[in-house]
């Protein structure tokens, strides 16, 4: 027998990334997403046991086909998500035909305080992006729970709001989605804000290019695309592009990219808003968000975020009354 210099353990990657609730659907779409663009190494952790093992295996196995170098495991220890730069918490229940995203407090608040406990117990230095829904109100939860500074805590949903409003542009004018440029804020549910005046081609606003009615039509299709798909779906709701909004956010943060990208962000005064996890559009570094952007609204605009960030509040304070009990 030859001798071998290699040992059996493959080198680690730079980064690590961890996702709680990683067997589920969001999860395990995003861990494989990550791995593909050979970003970080993956920890894919959830309740089930086997399962979690088993999805990291079966990715690692397509390792050499994608032809990417990160090392994916699975657990259901948090002690194994030590030292990651990245946890991502997609862990709770998802919504079910009918139900609005709020039904989920219920289920989805306990699961996320103790995961983002948990996590950050191990990986003191991470950022973390919550996904689990109702996303604003579980977002402000996981920052109450771990008392991690405002850069360091964040929502996904305005990435995948923007995304659908652009796809239906899109669709609408045929025209290639990546020379549409959308952009969503407010809460991700039923009120939150697509800006038509911010969202353009090439440069060209859309209310440039397509009447009102239109346009009402594809914002109205944006504020219900989530239910559009659990209806479509019936077992759950969207997951390969809330996966890859999420991979996005975690590229720009892993890579340094200074991106602006809507996400759901703590404020303290911006937007004339305090105390609330709202979307706004924000730059994503290696420090997480590293400002937020104020952009001038018109006077219906303003009333809309703010009305989106009244519904919000109210949902937290119900979720937070729930965990007193
Ligand atoms: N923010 C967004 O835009 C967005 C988009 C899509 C989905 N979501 C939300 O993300 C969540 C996950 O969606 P999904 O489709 O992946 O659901 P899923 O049911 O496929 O996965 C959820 C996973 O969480 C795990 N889990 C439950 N309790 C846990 C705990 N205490 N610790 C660790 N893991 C736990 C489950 O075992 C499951 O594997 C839902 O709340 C859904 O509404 C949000
Ligand atoms: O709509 C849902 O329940 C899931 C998610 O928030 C989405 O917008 O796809």
């Amino acid at each position: 027998m030859p001798f071998s210099p290699f040992s059996p353990t493959p080198a680690s990657h730079l980064h690590r990334v961890s996702i709680v609730g990683g067997a589920g659907k969001v999860g395990s779409t995003l861990g494989q997403r990550i791995a593909e663009k050979n970003l970080a190494d993956v920890v894919l952790l959830d309740v089930v046991d086997g399962l979690p093992k088993g999805i990291a295996l079966d990715l690692m196995e397509a390792r050499g086909i994608e032809a990417h170098n990160c090392l994916i495991s699975g657990t259901t220890d948090y002690a194994d998500t030590a030292g990651s730069d990245v946890v991502v918490i997609t862990a709770g229940l998802a919504r079910k035909p009918g139900m609005s995203r709020d039904d989920l407090i219920k289920t989805n608040a306990r699961i996320v305080v103790e995961a983002a406990k948990n996590a950050i117990a191990y990986s003191p230095d991470a950022i973390l992006i919550v996904v689990t829904n109702p996303l604003d109100v579980m977002t402000y939860l996981a920052k109450q729970a771990t008392d991690l500074p405002r850069d360091r805590v964040m929502g996904m949903a305005g990435v995948l709001d923007s995304a659908r409003f652009q796809t239906f542009i899109a669709m609408e004018l045929g025209i290639c989605s990546v020379d549409i440029q959308a952009m969503v804020l407010g809460g991700h549910g039923d009120l939150m804000v697509p800006l038509p005046a911010y969202s353009t081609i090439r440069g060209i606003p859309i209310t440039e290019l397509m009447d009102t009615a239109t346009i009402e039509r594809l914002i109205h299709r944006t504020r219900q695309g989530g239910a559009e798909i659990v209806e479509l779906m019936q077992t759950g709701g969207a997951y390969f592009a809330p996966a890859s909004s999420t991979c996005l956010m975690v590229e720009a943060i892993l890579h340094n990219q200074s991106r602006l990208i809507p996400a759901a962000a703590y404020l303290q005064g911006e937007y004339g808003l305090q105390d609330v996890f709202i979307g706004v559009p924000c730059r994503l570094g290696r420090g997480g968000i590293e400002s937020i952007l104020e952009l001038r609204l018109s006077e219906a605009e303003r009333d809309a975020l703010h009305t989106s960030a009244k519904s919000v509040r109210e949902s937290i304070e119900q979720a937070i009354a729930m965990l007193k009990r």
